[in-house]
């Protein structure tokens, strides 16, 4: 069959792409439903990724973050019209100690490889997690953003210290409002605060002990273990206050990306003796926990909807422009696509 493949060929420039796909090889086909914009494919949108990325990566689909429904299944396993999750990152071999994300082999769409702007999505099974049939499905759009989360929060319970009082958050963004729930979800007795910047954003924290803004920190404030989910500049100026406010032998999980090297005031670091903690993208079995978390304590989900920001019907190759170029203009939340093209 012939499959479209709508791809970013240079800033703000997509292209629609034709591919011959055989329907009688292993992979499930999936017709992407509801699809979600990241900050990643807005670096690779803007062009503000680097020239060296932009040339190497380009022409690629965009979109990491998405759901859709499965049409055909060679061995009929999964009906059609399952509601799937699809996970962007595909191994190609596995590690008894390096996570799939972690893998230099392992492919991950719309970062170099094709993501889900297409007709159809061919996937091997094991990258397709089976939504609950009554999910909201514009809020499990975004559900591989909430597997940062999830992930992050994995490797801190491995490797963390077990006093876990008062978590910090840095980050009223997207990503900070999905820790904090997350984390106040999983640790209900520990206390979790905000720190950003914006009172208009902070106000939709309504479920954290405390938000503070960033530039008000009281000078006693301390925190045992932090999350980062600034990025880009933002990042070095939230390491500096966690580093500050946070107490010895706490974790510091970095997620926020930044296009440019940051600095870290390492002497801190050591005297406090800190373990930072990095982490990047998600593997299967993050995906299968959050929609385990989804059925567990479906208010999650109901929160979660407080991120739905810009949907737009997507029907022509121009209203993907219009989508991303709204993203850009917009201040809270995370831009989903229903996909209709
Ligand atoms: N590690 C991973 O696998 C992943 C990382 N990310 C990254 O996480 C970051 C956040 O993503 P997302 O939440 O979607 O983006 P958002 O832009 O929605 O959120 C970032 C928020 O942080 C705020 N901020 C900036 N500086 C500070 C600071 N010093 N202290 C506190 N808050 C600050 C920003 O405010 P303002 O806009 O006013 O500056 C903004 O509200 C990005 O860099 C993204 O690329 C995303 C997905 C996966
Ligand atoms: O958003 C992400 C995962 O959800 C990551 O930040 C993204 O994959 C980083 O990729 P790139 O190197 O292409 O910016
Ligand atoms: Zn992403």
């Amino acid at each position: 069959m012939i499959n479209q493949v709508y791809r970013l060929v240079s800033p703000r420039q997509f292209e629609i792409t034709y591919k011959d796909k055989s329907i009688i090889a292993n992979d499930v086909v999936v017709r992407p439903t509801h699809l979600s914009i990241c900050a990643a494919d807005q670096r690779y949108y803007t062009g503000s990724r680097g020239k060296e990325a932009m040339k190497k990566k380009l022409p690629m689909a965009l979109i990491h973050e998405g759901v859709g429904e499965v049409v055909f299944d060679p061995a009929k396993e999964l009906p059609i019209g399952t509601k799937v999750v699809m996970v962007p990152n595909t191994p190609t071999e596995a590690d008894p100690y390096i996570a799939e994300n972690y893998l230099r082999t392992s492919k991950f769409r719309s970062s170099g490889y094709d993501g889900f702007m297409q007709d159809y999505v061919f996937m091997n099974r094991n990258r397709l997690v089976e939504l609950p049939e009554e999910l909201n499905m514009d809020v499990a759009a975004f559900t591989e953003l909430v597997t940062i989360a999830v992930h992050a929060i994995s490797r801190f319970e491995h490797k963390a210290h077990q006093k876990r009082d008062t978590f910090g958050v840095w980050g009223d963004g997207n990503l900070g409002y999905i820790a904090c729930l997350i984390l106040k979800k999983l640790y209900p007795d520990s206390k979790v605060i905000i720190f950003g910047k914006t009172d208009y954003k902070l106000s939709h924290f309504s479920f954290v002990d405390d938000a503070v803004k960033i530039d008000e920190i009281p000078e006693t404030l301390t925190i045992d273990h932090a999350i980062e989910c600034a990025g880009g500049k933002g990042s070095q100026y939230a390491i500096d206050q966690i580093i500050d406010h946070i107490n010895p032998e706490g974790t510091v999980c970095l997620l926020g990306v930044s296009e440019y090297p940051v600095e870290v005031n390492t002497r801190m670091v050591l005297e406090k003796g800190l373990t930072v903690l990095g982490s990047s993208r998600s593997g299967a079995t993050d995906f299968q926990r959050t929609v385990d978390i989804y059925k567990a304590y479906p208010e999650v989900v109901d929160y979660l909807g407080t991120l739905v920001g810009n949907v737009h019907h997507v029907a022509k190759l121009g209203e993907i422009t219009e989508a991303f170029e709204s993203d850009l203009s917009s201040s809270w939340g995370k831009t989903v696509m229903r996909w209709k093209i």
